[in-house]
């Protein structure tokens, strides 16, 4: 791969494209030479192969649709840039095919790839490594590829330790990248580098998980791309036809703990007692805050698991009220923001509707397209400010559904997210008319007004419906301070 100081005149041109993050992914993979033997974005005909049969039109097995879905106004041209989310071009893609998905309904670009940079992005880049490099380097013999989003606890340790003994197999670790706290995974995988065989290896690979949440596909993703960082064989949870290299399938192992080790559920004494902790008992344990116990997994291991889900007190939240205007947002809102403050212990940000429209968004109108850069700005700030383990609390209109489920999705990427229904009836918010936008409104004056022109697409996900033409502001208030008491993000008095 070229390093080039800039983009070069011949290509400065081209329209150029931010794919999205698993689209970003794809491309870095296929740079690399991690999607080995694919070297661009599959056309129509191998896209629909893959989807029917897992395999490329020659037949080759390959287990996903690795497409680069753009916008129809860009199918239009010969040569596109791609570039990464701050405009760094990466590849030029020559295009080969454009080409409707017939399920999405959405364009795609297929064509063969010409690097530009090797993307620079990400934590812990320095320890990312070209498959060639790794595969180049690797000892004789079988390589047993640990391809995880998930750190290892004494279990795995433990399963891992006995596959590695019977295979007489080298470990590479490959962390995928693209979930929600990668830097904690990498760091838990590191923290346990010194339990794991001699000479082990460890390269973060980007490979976000797929929306389709297919397991079996997903392993056989991973499959493909150990391979072609050289492993051998693949740990995996089940066994799968059509993977790359062989699955191995660890038995169950579980802790024994008469005599305090971990070993196979089948060498335990049959009176001895078996101690598990699931996912969700780990998970209960992390949002209270309680110690994870260290049968189960290294202090430094469990030190990165609070790291990713912190405990609730101590967790980001943002508290999303929606409603028509003038049902009542803004003074609960307000009322929610003192009684936090009150009780101390949060740092507490308050993104009104009014407020946010004189300052982050100034100049925007109530066209649907204005209200929507609206609310995703809201979003956006109310995401960094949760990542940060602070209490945003947005109260804007935010009339369409798909527009909150946006924020919900920034928003729980970075901690967690409670949605309030202000849900006074139209009739209520219109005798109130504090500020006489309504009268304006039945006149004609404002168009596009909410509740009168304007669509308002009441929500079904609400955590929490509160019509305040029934509820004092006091009493409203305290129904959102016990669902986030109830919740675990506030203490109770
Ligand atoms: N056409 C139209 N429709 C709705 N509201 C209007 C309109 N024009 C001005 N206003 C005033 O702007 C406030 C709503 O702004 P928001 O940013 O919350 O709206 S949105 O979420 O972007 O739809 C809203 O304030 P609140 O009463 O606090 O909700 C209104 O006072
Ligand atoms: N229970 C209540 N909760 C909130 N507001 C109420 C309540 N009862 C009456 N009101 C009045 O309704 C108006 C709501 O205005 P506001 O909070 O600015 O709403 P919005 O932000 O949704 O436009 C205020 O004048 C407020 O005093």
């Amino acid at each position: 791969m070229t390093a080039e100081a800039g983009l070069p005149d011949t290509l400065r041109d081209l329209p150029a494209w931010t794919p999205d993050p698993v689209e970003l992914a794809d491309l870095e993979l296929l740079l690399t030479g991690a999607y080995h033997p694919l070297t661009g974005f599959l056309g129509s005909f191998d896209a629909a192969m893959v989807i029917a049969g897992g395999r490329l039109a020659d037949g080759t097995p390959w287990p996903v649709p690795v497409t680069l879905a753009v916008p129809k106004e860009l199918t239009v041209h010969e040569r596109l840039v791609l570039q990464d989310p701050e405009g760094v071009p990466l590849a030029v893609l020559r295009v080969a095919e454009a080409w409707q998905d017939p399920t999405s309904s959405r364009w795609c670009l297929a064509g063969p790839l010409e690097p530009l940079r090797a993307p620079a992005h990400g934590p812990f880049h320095r320890l990312r490594r070209r498959p060639e490099e790794i595969a180049g380097g690797l000892p004789d013999g079988p390589v047993l590829a640990v391809a995880t989003r998930e750190p290892l606890h004494r279990k795995q340790l433990g399963q891992l330790r006995q596959l590695t003994d019977k295979l007489g197999a080298n470990v590479l670790m490959l962390p995928l990248l693209g979930g929600d706290h990668d830097e904690a995974l990498v760091r838990a995988l590191l923290a346990v580098r010194r339990d794991l065989p001699e000479g082990a290896r460890l390269v973060p690979v980007p490979l976000p998980p797929r929306g389709d949440g297919d397991a079996r596909r997903d392993l056989l993703l991973r499959s493909h791309v150990a391979a072609a960082y050289g492993a051998t064989h693949i740990m995996g949870e089940q066994e799968a036809e059509g993977t790359a290299i062989p699955v191995v399938v660890p038995e169950p192992w579980a802790y024994d703990a008469d005599v305090e080790v971990w070993r196979p559920v089948a060498r335990i004494e049959p009176d001895h007692v078996q101690a598990e902790l699931t996912p969700a008992e780990l998970a209960e344990l992390l949002d209270r805050g309680e110690p994870i116990p260290e049968w189960f997994t290294p202090p430094a291991v469990a030190a990165e698991l609070a790291v990713a889900r912190p405990p609730k007190l101590r967790r980001g939240l943002t508290v999303f009220f929606t409603g028509l205007s003038g049902s009542g947002k803004s003074t609960v809102a307000r009322g929610l923001a003192d009684a936090l403050v009150e009780r101390g212990g949060r740092t507490v940000t308050l993104l009104d509707g009014d407020v946010v429209r004189r300052l982050l968004s100034a100049g925007l109108t109530f066209s649907r397209a204005d209200r929507d850069l609206n609310i995703r700005r809201i979003g956006y700030v109310a995401a960094e400010i949760t990542r940060h383990g602070g209490v945003a609390i947005c109260a804007p209109i935010a009339p369409y559904a798909a527009t909150r489920a946006e924020v919900r999705r920034m928003v729980t990427a970075a901690g967690d997210f409670v949605l309030v229904h202000v849900a006074t009836p139209l009739e209520e918010c219109e005798r109130r008319d504090r500020k006489g936008l309504y009268a304006k409104a039945r006149a004609g004056l404002i168009p596009e007004f909410t509740g009168i022109s304007d669509p308002y697409e009441e929500p079904d996900d609400a955590d929490l419906v509160l019509d305040t033409s029934r509820l004092s502001p006091e009493e409203a208030v305290g129904r959102v301070l016990d669902l986030l008491v109830a919740g675990g993000w506030v203490r109770p008095e």
